[in-house]
């Protein structure tokens, strides 16, 4: 197993930070474990400068749909000096914690398909379906240069994928977590102009003001929504998140220390996140009449990712239904997880953002899972670690899961009901 963890120590090595990932050493990397491994491997570039890797492990029946493993190649930037271990060194400590950015999200995952698949090959296993795997770049930034180029391909078309696994979150108890569907990601830039004026005149409209009164109104809304996850009314990815992540108006100091300037224009930014069954037209409508309403010489920038396939069913469960094509696999992950003695948690919306909506936008279901339990969330965070002994732990659960879902005969469409199972 120190060879196991030597490799994933290498692939965390590979700088493949924002904003100048070394997408191609990472790509030089999976491709030496594929040959390693016998898979076939194809790099295509969509885009200069943004390669996908694709795998392929060719099953015995090339009719029936594939099994598609995703993960992107790309982290987040890394501010060092407030990591206790260099984030991208891949240290281990004394309590087998592996420091590194990517660590959880999602270098863990990319490489523990393919170990998984390693320990398949070597056991003379031999898949009826074909499996392929999917390297993209680009999730953090968006993905519309990495995995929506991909589902938007006659490559991937051709594949005829099935059923897609994409990245999760680490679960900080025994059981792991596992994301049906993903909240779709809003950026909003509110700006306010108002008349300038001396700093020690009170009057109405001024640019601060305008925007004050749009930012306790954002306020009011934020807290309706944490209310009722605190509440344990609603899961973290059921309500509408809207977090200020910029803020800007004036000079600190426009005439020394004397702050006698009143600016005329101020501008704040938001991270909106919107569940799949909540209805984006109130919202939108909310945002231009009380976050930006133009009588308060307010303007705004909205970008909005808004999902091909929308359920219009309230609880938003609707494609694990057990009359839905997907369900047959979401009983197939729960029986290889249980097999490999790992817990799995109740079905949950994905708080923040993941490529599987470029994938369920096409129609395929996918479904979000990291094998991480009894482990911190720290994606994105710093000092980003994953035990050993867990990821150790996910081989054996992929292991298990790959097995399960290339076995899996259902009818050629895959649209398997309860009673096929
Ligand atoms: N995965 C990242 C996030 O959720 C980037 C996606 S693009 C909004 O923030
Ligand atoms: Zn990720
Ligand atoms: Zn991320």
């Amino acid at each position: 197993s120190t060879e196991i963890i030597t490799r994933f120590q290498q692939f965390l090595q590979i700088n493949t930070a924002h904003p100048n990932p070394k997408y191609y050493e990472a790509a030089d990397f999976i491709i030496s474990q594929a040959k390693s491994l016998n898979l076939g491997f194809e790099t295509l570039e969509f885009v200069k400068g943004k390669p996908v890797v694709l795998l392929k492990w060719t099953g015995k029946n090339q009719n029936l749909p594939s099994i598609l493993l995703n993960s992107h190649t790309d982290v987040v930037p890394a501010e060092h000096s407030k990591w206790i271990n260099p984030p991208f060194d891949a240290n281990v400590d004394e309590l087998g914690d592996i420091y590194a950015r990517g660590s959880q999200d999602m270098k863990c995952v990319g490489l523990q398909y393919l170990e998984a698949i390693r320990r398949l090959k070597t056991s003379g296993f031999q898949p009826i379906r074909t499996v392929y795997l999917s390297f993209v770049p680009d999730e953090e930034i968006g993905g519309r240069t990495g995995a929506k180029k991909l589902t938007e391909s006659e490559i991937f078309s051709k594949m005829n994928v099935g059923i897609v696994l994409d990245e999760g979150l680490a679960s900080p108890n025994e059981t792991y977590r596992i994301f049906y569907a993903e909240r779709s990601a809003w950026s909003l830039v509110i700006k306010a102009t108002g008349s300038p004026g001396h700093g020690a005149k009170l009057y109405d409209n001024s640019a601060m003001e305008n925007l004050l009164k749009s930012i306790e109104s954002v306020r009011r809304f934020r807290a309706s929504q944490f209310d009722m996850v605190k509440a344990g009314l609603k899961a973290e990815g059921e309500v509408i998140s809207v977090n200020m992540a910029f803020l800007q108006s004036g000079t600190p100091s426009p005439t020394g220390f004397v702050m006698n300037l009143q600016p005329s224009e101020a501008e704040a930014g938001f991270d909106i996140r919107l569940p799949p069954f909540a209805d984006p037209a109130s919202l939108e409508k909310r945002i231009s009449e009380e976050w930006a309403p133009s009588t308060r010489n307010m303007t705004f920038e909205l970008r909005q990712y808004k999902p091909k396939t929308p359920t219009d069913d309230k609880s938003g469960k609707a494609h694990i239904s057990p009359t839905d094509s997907s369900y047959a696999w979401w009983k197939l992950l729960e029986k290889a997880v249980k097999k490999a003695n790992g817990k799995l948690g109740k079905p949950e919306v994905f708080p923040a953002s993941t490529d599987a909506k470029y994938f369920r936008d096409q129609g395929i279901p996918a479904i979000g899972f990291s094998p991480m339990a009894s482990t911190p969330i720290l994606l994105h965070d710093h000092n980003e670690f994953l035990n050993q002994a867990e990821y150790l732990k996910g081989i054996q659960m992929y292991e298990s899961i790959i097995k399960e879902f290339t076995s899996y005969v259902g009818s050629d469409s895959d649209k398997a009901s309860r009673e096929e199972l």
